[in-house]
């Protein structure tokens, strides 16, 4: 049986994906969405030279010439400029964001002034142009700030804002509907019968896909028949899903369906079976504008699926084009035998050593159910097909978790 390498399931999966439609988001509502276009400012910030501290708004000549004592013509607090001009020997009482008025061109904080009525005297004179903060410090009209790629959060939704955007073009998210199968299954929260687990993979392929940026959809468990596969699969495809994602029965026991079931629906297979462990019965496809990702039923094998897989495909879908590897490299903490034919994803602990090195070092155990192994981790160490036998203290490649 031929198995498929990795990168090249990958490429078939990614190659042609297009960014899905732009949509407009109010600002309140596009925290963690990826932006599709350019944004370009509409305006100058600072839009006017503004203080940046409360005091007095002089002007550097007459502090050169060693003026000591200043006579106060005005005031001028944030958001209502003094409409006048500063001539010599005067000053205006300014504080910090308002507009520093014209003539003047210095700002002299007011711990360092004594006032008494309209006089000021300066205790200690500022430098020439002192907090003052010229206008377009911060950026200017037209120019381009944020930029695709780029998912938005706190800082960039503030840039947006201060940009007077209300609201910003982002990706759709994806919308991507999971399918659980397996008559063993029930949801978490039921009383399991006898021959009966919980269903885990629904839970972290959700928010796997929370996490990416896509929208989850539940279709439940289906039993093991064909009908009521087929059923659950038809209302992920009424429900507009641009990924339908399966769980489990994609391998080859008698109540593996799933692809018979999605090849009757009419699902064009791209592959199945890829050369890695866990995660051997991946298969992919399409049934009409739905992309399929159909996971093996082993929790550590589903969710080490999404992520090198799954995960990939929605960030196409987001307009990151292809996404980079991921995988930083750790020195070896303990032995590794050689490898087979399949690429291994070897659940590893990740620890810093005292020198700011990264060391992962291989659990003993690494069955592909085991979940609290999985959450322990803190890599996956990559071990390409047939590499040779490693010994701790060599260097390895890892994706960290
Ligand atoms: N004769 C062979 N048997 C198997 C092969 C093979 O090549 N030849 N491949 C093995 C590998 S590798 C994997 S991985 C599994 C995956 O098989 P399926 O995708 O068909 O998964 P199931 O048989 O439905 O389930 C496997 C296992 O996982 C549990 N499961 C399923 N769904 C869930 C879920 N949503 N949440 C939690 N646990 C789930 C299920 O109860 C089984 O224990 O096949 C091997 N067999
Ligand atoms: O691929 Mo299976 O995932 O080895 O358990």
């Amino acid at each position: 049986m031929s198995l498929m390498p990795v990168e090249d399931a990958l490429a078939r999966l990614i190659d042609g994906v297009q960014p899905l439609e732009t949509e407009l988001v109010a600002l309140e509502a596009a925290n963690g969405r990826w932006l599709s276009a350019p944004l370009a400012s509409t305006r100058t910030q600072p839009p006017f030279a503004a203080s940046a501290m409360d005091g007095y708004a002089v002007r550097a000549g007459d502090i050169a010439s060693g003026i000591a004592v200043l006579t106060v013509i005005g005031e001028a607090p944030a958001g209502h400029g003094f409409s006048g001009h500063v001539g010599p020997g005067q000053s205006v009482r300014i504080f910090t964001g308002a507009p520093v008025p014209d003539g003047a061109d210095t700002i002299l904080i007011q711990e360092n002034a004594e006032r008494s009525g309209d006089q000021i005297t300066i205790l200690e004179a500022p430098k020439a142009g002192a907090f003052v903060r010229p206008a377009g410090l911060d950026f200017s009209d037209g120019e381009v700030l944020l930029e695709p790629p780029l998912r938005l959060g706190y800082r960039e939704l503030a840039l947006a804002a201060a940009m007077n955007h209300a609201v910003v073009p982002v990706y759709r998210k994806p919308k991507v509907a999971i399918l659980a199968t397996g008559d063993e299954l029930v949801r978490p929260g039921a009383n399991p019968g006898p021959d009966q687990i919980i269903a885990s993979n629904h839970a972290g392929i959700a928010a796997l896909v929370e996490d990416c940026g896509g929208l989850p959809l539940d279709l439940g468990i289906s039993k093991d028949d064909p009908e009521t596969l087929a059923a659950h699969v038809r209302r992920g495809l009424a429900a507009d899903a641009d990924i339908l994602v399966t769980l489990g029965g994609a391998s080859v026991g008698d109540h593996d369906l799933v692809q018979d079931v999605l090849g009757n629906e009419g699902m064009d297979l791209a592959f199945w079976r890829i050369a890695m462990r866990p995660g051997k019965p991946l298969m992919a496809g399409h049934l009409g504008k739905t992309k399929v990702l159909g996971l093996p039923g082993n929790p550590v094998s589903s969710l080490v699926c999404g992520l090198l897989f799954l995960k990939p495909l929605i960030a196409a879908l987001l307009g990151q084009g292809k996404a980079a590897g991921g995988t930083k490299q750790a020195t070896l903490g303990a032995d590794l035998k050689e490898n087979d034919r399949r690429q291994d994803y070897i659940r590893a602990s990740l620890e810093e050593d005292d020198k700011g090195q990264l060391v992962a070092t291989p659990f003993a155990k690494q069955d592909s159910s085991m979940l609290a192994l999985l959450s322990k981790s803190g890599a996956l160490i990559v071990r390409p097909p047939h590499a040779q036998a490693e010994k701790a203290g060599s260097t390895v490649p890892v994706l960290p978790l």
